[in-house]
């Protein structure tokens, strides 16, 4: 806005103004001054805000300085600083991947010979690899320079991003290396090893509670000085009229000007400390609560992910009138003692309209808690729908199944407004009650009081401020019965937020193991889908060793995607284990497991973002050298080299412009990235061509070079050349497993296909 005064100026200045009339020069005067004013006022708000941020540091600092035990303020991080470190992430995200500079190294190059982080783990001695990590919650020690800007006035510090991201800023030059960012390649994950959540919402409440408190000492100041306009009432009245002094009037005026003004000042501020409070929550729970759903989901239809929105209800509440109300609360029974003070008998009044208010307001949290928590549990359901319609565009448009879609979400959207109907009705009928108990209180106190006045016992001053104090002290209630939906709404959020991050696996700490080497052990596994009773896998147990290549195969339905996702953790078995290295994948560290091995779903989903950070798992620290040889060794190289943008193509939600055969290649370097020990790829052939099926057997192989072990699940007897073992599953067990050799020799003699199921006479001829 500034900059454009500025250039406006300019035009003024630069437009001739030698022969330009006198008139027009006037104007042009008058206009400068003008805008020079704005300027002056402009800066006069700015430092007034400065200002009252100074005040809100300076009273945080106060706070601090309080002995509490529990006081350990995590490192902050001021909003400006992540903005930064996002504009420099995003600017490091339009560098390309670095390809090798001279010959094309063997396809294990980059694996073998690069300064990979994976490797030098691999080489410290097991006690170094256990060295306990630095875990989220613990506050890291704050910066000098950190606890400078902290303490600086005017600089509003929001102590957040203390999720599994962590704030720091990336640095730029890290030797050229593109990072996998790229322009869409969001963050997942920056900071390794567990997390602890409950650290987390400690965090977050902490926050409040210290702001809260800041807030109340406005909120006393505020409320004294409303008393400033019965003052003044009574004042006038009873002093100025009978006095008849002109001066006391001026005198008395010019002291409640500055009164309401002040008030007015304080009652700002609240609000403001009150928005920052909001901001700072979504800042210190955002990524904890968005991990812990990533997570959560996993067992289930993905309704955690709602969990944010709680944190968005959390937000608004925080920065709404009902907080407000109760927070004069406390202050009521004050009003309720000045208006005893004027008047025992008004002081009843009050106390008696306060009860029937507090009656009311028992009676309306009773008459409306079920229909809100119904309208809370269709509004979620229509919400899981409107996601998977999201999920589904295509299908929908393709199938014209838009009007059922609608209809089905309008049925859980209607149910939710229905009973948010019902609820709102019940809530406006009490409000509608309390408000007219609180006028009648007003009408009784004038009305007694006016009485008592002609008995002698009152002025006619006392009177109308009595009636105004009280007016204040059944506020709070008033406010608090017409927010009661809010209350209960957000105390459920809060409720799904506690539990969410409380009971989150990933708050459990895992030991550090040595790199594994890629020993499977499968035993006795049980699979019964929750809530069925069909048992899908039933004792399987087998075995392979480090580098160990094995296809499993069977018929549509017998199992085999389950396996898949069982030995890659994102199943938990019924009963049995499997293990890797010996260790049961549920006692491994779940971010060290997941790098160590690599999974391609039989439905391939890629993330928005180009085609490198894709195949990097989204990591900014990936190395280009990285990414090259896991693009080299799914084989996968020279076909993204055939794009026009290489590996900068962006690659749009729904896969656009890759094929589903390129997109399933891009999956299958990214499976192979950071060297895994142990890959899973379901139906990995299921889009290829002859090319495609071509370069994974080689990818197949130069992981078997690699020593890293591959399940390959397929019903395609093309990949079978290079597997070492086969295991046929037929209806969820282990029908066959052995040298590939053996088995395939046995299901020719019992004349079956690899898919487990007898050959027709043609086949077997
Ligand atoms: N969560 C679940 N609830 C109920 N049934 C399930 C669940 N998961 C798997 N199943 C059932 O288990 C059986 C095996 O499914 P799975 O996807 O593992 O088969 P598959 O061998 O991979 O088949 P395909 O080759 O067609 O992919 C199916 O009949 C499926 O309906």
């Amino acid at each position: 806005m500034t900059d454009n005064r500025a250039l406006h100026r300019q035009a003024f200045a630069s437009s001739g103004e030698a022969e330009r009339p006198p008139q027009k020069l006037d104007a042009e005067a008058a206009g400068q001054k003008l805008l020079r004013e704005i300027d002056s006022r402009e800066d006069v708000l700015d430092r007034a805000s400065r200002k009252i941020d100074g005040v809100i540091g300076q009273l945080r600092g106060t706070t601090a300085a309080l002995p509490n035990k529990e006081r350990k303020i995590p490192a902050a991080s001021p909003i400006g600083e992540s903005v930064m470190a996002e504009a420099l992430a995003s600017t490091e995200g339009g560098q390309r991947v670095r390809m090798p500079e001279k010959a094309v190294p063997p396809y294990n190059a980059g694996v073998r010979h690069g300064p990979r982080d994976g490797d030098s783990a691999r080489q410290q001695p097991v006690q170094q690899a256990n060295a306990p990590e630095q875990r989220v919650e613990r506050p890291p020690t704050e910066s000098k320079a950190e606890t400078e800007k902290a303490s600086t006035p005017g600089m509003v510090v929001i102590d957040g991003d203390r999720g599994p991201i962590k704030s720091e800023t990336r640095p730029l030059d890290k030797g050229g290396s593109g990072g996998g960012g790229g322009n869409g390649g969001g963050v997942f994950h920056k900071r390794l090893g567990p997390v602890d959540f409950s650290a987390s919402l400690k965090a977050g409440l902490r926050a409040i509670k210290q702001n809260l408190m800041i807030v109340m000492i406005f909120t006393i100041a505020t409320n004294i000085l409303v008393l400033a306009i019965p003052i003044y009432l009574f004042q006038i009245s009873d002093r100025v009229l009978t006095s008849r002094s002109v001066d006391t009037l001026i005198m008395l005026t010019a002291l409640i000007v500055g009164a309401v003004i002040l008030q007015a000042v304080f009652d700002g501020v609240r609000r403001m400390i009150l928005m920052r409070t909001a901001v700072e929550v979504a800042a210190q729970l955002g990524a904890p609560i968005l991990s812990a759903a990533a997570r959560a989901s996993l067992h289930s239809n993905g309704r955690e992910y709602q969990t944010l929105g709680d944190l968005q209800q959390l937000r608004s509440f925080l920065v709404s009138g009902t907080l407000l109300s109760f927070l004069d609360a406390p202050i009521a029974p004050f009003f309720l003692l000045a208006v005893f003070l004027i008047h025992p008998h008004l002081g009843s009044i009050v106390i008696a309209s306060a009860l029937v208010l507090l009656v009311i307001t028992l009676l309306n949290q009773k008459a409306t808690a079920a229909s809100f928590g119904e309208a809370n549990n269709f509004q979620a359901k229509a919400n899981l729908h409107l996601d998977s319609m999201s999920r589904n565009s295509q299908i929908i448009n393709a199938l014209a199944m838009i009007p059922e879609a609608v209809r089905i979400w309008g049925k859980d959207m209607a149910g939710s407004l229905k009973a948010q109907v019902l609820a709102q009705d019940r809530n406006i009928a009490f409000a509608s009650i309390s408000k007219a108990v609180r006028l009648l209180t007003q009408v009784m106190m004038l009305g007694w009081g006016a009485n008592l006045a002609l008995e002698g016992h009152l002025t006619g001053g006392m009177v109308i401020a009595a009636s105004i104090i009280a007016g204040r002290a059944l506020g709070p209630i008033e406010g608090a019965i017409e927010g009661w939906n809010q209350v209960v709404q957000s105390r459920a959020a809060y409720g799904r937020i506690t539990s969410l991050l409380q009971s989150s696996p990933l708050n459990f700490e895992r030991l550090k193991l040595p790199r594994p080497e890629g020993r499977l052990d499968v035993e006795r596994l049980l699979f019964v889908p929750q809530g069925t009773k069909r048992v899908v896998l039933n004792g399987i147990t087998f075995s392979l060793n480090p580098g160990d290549s094995l296809a499993v195969i069977g018929s549509s339905g017998a199992g085999k995607t389950t396996l898949g996702k069982m030995l890659v953790g994102s199943i938990l078995p019924t009963s049995g284990n499997v293990r890797l290295d010996l260790m049961d994948l549920r006692n491994w560290d779940q971010r060290q497991f997941g790098e160590n091995i690599g999974y391609l779903p039989q439905d391939v989903q890629l993330f928005p973002g180009t085609i490198k950070a894709n195949i990097a798992r989204m990591r900014e620290e990936a190395s280009d050298a990285e990414i090259y040889a896991a693009a080299k060794l799914a084989d996968v190289h020279d076909m993204i080299a055939m794009l026009p943008h290489g590996y900068e193509t962006f690659v749009a939600a729904d896969g656009s412009p890759l094929s589903g055969g390129q997109k399933q290649r891009v999956a299958l370097a990214r499976a192979f990235f950071g060297n895994p020990r142990m890959v899973v790829l379901d139906e990995p052939n299921s889009n290829l061509d002859a090319a495609g099926e071509a370069a994974l057997t080689r990818a197949l192989k130069h992981a078997r070079e690699q020593k890293i072990s591959v399940i390959t699940i397929t019903q395609r007897p093309a990949l079978l050349s290079s597997v070492d073992k086969v295991l046929l599953l037929v209806n969820g067990t282990v029908a066959l497993f052995g040298m590939r050799e053996d088995v395939l020799k046995a299901l020719a003699n019992r004349g079956m296909s690899l898919e487990g199921t007898p050959l027709s006479q043609n086949q077997l001829t």
